[in-house]
């Protein structure tokens, strides 16, 4: 509870990526904060070369950290991505740039991320972290909460609130399913992901083109990779779990990458490849959606324990470290009254993450149905040339989600126009539906319905030369 000098007392269960940055967030309130965790202190433990996790960190995500000054020392310790780079089959690569003026998504090492995090939290001097410390049990009414720690003795708190920040899997919103009318809907995916790495070559230079985001599209399944500082790519493998299980010999192996990802083979290293696949377990993505995410004014869950995605659109710890920016704001609005504060945390905050999530699971079902590489080609660079043609119409979804911080829901609404405007013009007449497209929009754009063809030549002629001369750039 709120101590002697009436600050409030707030326990964070779990010190990933979403608890460390939320302690900061908290911390710079005044509170004094608690966090838990139930893992060892991972800035204790051995470093294993090649093992690096990375994580796409984009606009969302960084205005988190830059609102608690933390942007500048994360970005220092990415590496941008200005582009992906498209591997067809033939190992040809194209590179489609995200956008004009350097737009980019930054590759950020995991681990370092939730290290650097750690120590700026513990620099406040109102902030304590705890770790091997579980959540075993807590109460929504008196704020208490029950922590074994693994010499299983047990460490309880009474606090005024208690932020669950302990992931997928998270206990805090277990309890709040057995305390309030609930909903809960979670999702596993027929496929799995594997972690494998593309190592600095001989002469220690990165293997491939560092300033991208390295995508292998195969529709039924895809191969992603991100640049670490280390010159090494942190390499994922999507793929159904049938597939990977029938991969049972390394002849087998080495035949379904020589088909499916050629040019990938001497990136990796075929006897990295063997050894990674057959000593790794592909692991499994689940999407989970919940509704409130609060309880009273006592408990409220963020990042994956309130909203887990499946990683197809590299958003997850990006919305987890925008649900602080909401909470904070949310905080500031009701004066940290937790009673006012947190149902207008959750009406805010509940339409969008569930528009996340099915954002990602879109894209995840997109990426299968058709996303070979010409086709993946196709959209991109029709998304890039009416992007051009009408920034301020055409916003492409993936350029409203990673570059803006346009809520979620309206990314989704903005992108059901696009596919009306697409479909009413008809995809396969192309020519039809170019200039029924550039129809809609200047009706759209000019608000007007009846310009003269002329006039629309003329804006569309001048339209043109720009983007010719933009491309040209
Ligand atoms: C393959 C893959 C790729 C991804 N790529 C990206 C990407 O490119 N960009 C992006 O934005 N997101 C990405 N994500 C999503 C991102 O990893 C998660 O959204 C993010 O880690 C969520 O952070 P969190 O702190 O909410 O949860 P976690 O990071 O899961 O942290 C939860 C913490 O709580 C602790 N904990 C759990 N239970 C308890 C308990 N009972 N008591 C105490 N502590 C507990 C855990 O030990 C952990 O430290 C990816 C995810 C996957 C699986
Ligand atoms: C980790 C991370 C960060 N961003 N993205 C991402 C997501 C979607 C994208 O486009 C939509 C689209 C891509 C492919 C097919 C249809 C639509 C783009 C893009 O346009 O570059 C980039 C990923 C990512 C994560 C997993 C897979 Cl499998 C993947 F391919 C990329």
């Amino acid at each position: 509870m709120a101590d002697q000098s009436g600050r409030k007392h707030v326990a964070i269960c779990g010190g990933g990526l979403v608890g460390a940055l939320n302690a900061c967030f908290m911390a710079k309130r005044g509170y004094f904060v608690e966090v838990f965790e139930m893992r060892p202190d991972i800035r204790s433990q051995e470093i294993v070369r090649g093992r690096s996790i990375n994580l796409a960190l984009s606009i969302r995500g960084r205005e988190a950290l830059s609102r608690v000054g933390m942007e500048d020392v994360i970005i220092q310790k990415g590496i941008p991505m200005y582009a992906r780079m498209i591997h067809d089959i033939s190992g040809t690569r194209r590179p489609i740039p995200y956008g004009r003026d350097k737009q980019n998504i930054m590759s950020v090492d995991r681990r370092l991320l939730n290290e650097v995090l750690l120590d700026a939290a513990e620099e406040y001097p109102n902030v304590k972290t705890y770790f091997n410390h579980k959540v075993q049990s807590c109460d929504f009414e008196t704020g208490e909460i029950v922590f074994l720690k693994d010499d299983k003795e047990t460490v309880t708190r009474k606090v005024d609130l208690i932020v669950g920040n302990d992931g997928a899997f998270s206990a805090i919103r277990r309890q709040m399913m057995k305390t309030v009318r609930f909903d809960y809907q979670q999702t596993y995916i027929p496929h799995g992901y594997m972690e494998l790495n593309i190592p600095p070559t001989q002469n220690d230079e990165f293997a491939m083109e560092i300033n991208y985001l390295h995508i292998w599209p195969r529709n039924e399944f895809m191969m992603i990779a991100l640049p670490n500082l280390d010159k090494s790519f942190t390499t994922t493998l999507f793929m159904p779990f049938e597939l990977y299980d029938s991969l049972k010999t390394e002849e087998q192996l080495m035949q379904f990458f020589h088909d499916k990802f050629p040019d990938s083979i001497p990136l990796l290293g075929e006897d990295h490849l063997k050894k990674t696949f057959f000593n790794s377990k592909a692991l499994p993505m689940v999407s989970i959606k919940c509704h409130p995410y609060h309880v009273g004014s006592k408990a409220v869950i963020m990042g994956d324990a309130a909203h887990a995605m499946v990683p197809f659109y590299g958003q997850g710890m990006n919305c987890g470290f925008e649900d602080c920016i909401v909470l904070a704001d949310m905080l500031d609005q009701y004066n940290d009254d937790f009673s006012k504060a947190l149902p207008a945390y959750t009406e805010h905050r509940n339409p969008d993450a569930k528009a996340m999530c099915d954002l990602a699971m879109y894209n995840y079902i997109e990426m299968r149905a058709s996303v070979n590489s010409p086709l993946f080609l196709l959209r991109k660079k029709l998304d890039n040339l009416l992007y051009t043609l009408f920034p301020r119409t055409w916003v492409p979804l993936y350029t409203t989600v990673s570059f803006t911080r346009t809520r979620y829901h309206q990314c989704i609404a903005n992108r059901e126009w696009q596919d009306k405007v697409l479909r009413d013009a008809g995809y396969s007449a192309a020519g039809m539906a170019f200039i029924g497209v550039i129809l809609m929009l200047w009706a759209r754009l000019s608000g007007t319905q009846d310009s003269s063809p002329a006039e629309l030549i003329s804006y569309l002629w001048g339209r043109v030369s720009e983007a010719i001369n933009s491309w040209k750039s």
